[in-house]
């Protein structure tokens, strides 16, 4: 994945281990895709946060093999709350939808679980708290 402007790009390509019926894609394998994918919005509007309820729509058949293509952007900001919304692609066939609201967090989140935090979190959400 990759940021270009406010959106994030890029590209998966699923295989065997990320299979559900024969030769197609897990839903459930396009779902951490499209979590991580919106996750990575974060970066851009530079806040902490975690998901608190997303969905996906699943629009068209997504095959193990093909190189999909990832786009996500935030659409909201409403307090604590991010609206972000995402799009996987096979060519110009739309395979699947997201939306999601996470929950602009304090790093001191991800205090709880004992392990250091990467020492570029420190600045994270600087310009949101500014
Ligand atoms: C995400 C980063 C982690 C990984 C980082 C890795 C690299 C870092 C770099 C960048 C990131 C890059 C990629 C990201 C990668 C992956 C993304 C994966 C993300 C995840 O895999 S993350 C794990 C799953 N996720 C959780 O583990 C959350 C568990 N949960 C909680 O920790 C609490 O539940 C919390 C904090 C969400 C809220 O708790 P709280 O006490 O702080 O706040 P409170 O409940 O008062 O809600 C305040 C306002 O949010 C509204 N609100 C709350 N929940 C809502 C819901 N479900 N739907 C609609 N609105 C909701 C309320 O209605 C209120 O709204 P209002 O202010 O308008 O009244």
């Amino acid at each position: 994945m990759r940021f270009e402007g406010d959106r994030v790009r890029g590209t998966v390509t699923f295989d065997e281990r990320h299979g559900g019926a024969p030769g197609f894609v897990h839903g459930g394998a396009l779902a951490a895709v499209m979590d991580d994918l919106l996750g990575n919005v974060l970066i851009i509007i530079d806040r902490p946060g975690v998901t608190a309820t997303m969905t996906v729509d699943y629009r068209g058949p997504a095959l193990l093999g093909r190189q999909l293509r990832l786009e996500a952007w935030c659409e909201e900001i409403d307090g604590r709350k991010l609206h972000m919304r995402g799009e996987i692609h096979d060519g110009d066939t739309l395979i699947a939808e997201g939306r999601a609201i996470f929950i602009h967090v304090d790093v001191s989140h991800w205090e709880a679980s004992g392990h250091p935090l990467p020492a570029s979190w420190q600045d994270w959400g600087a310009t949101a708290n500014a």
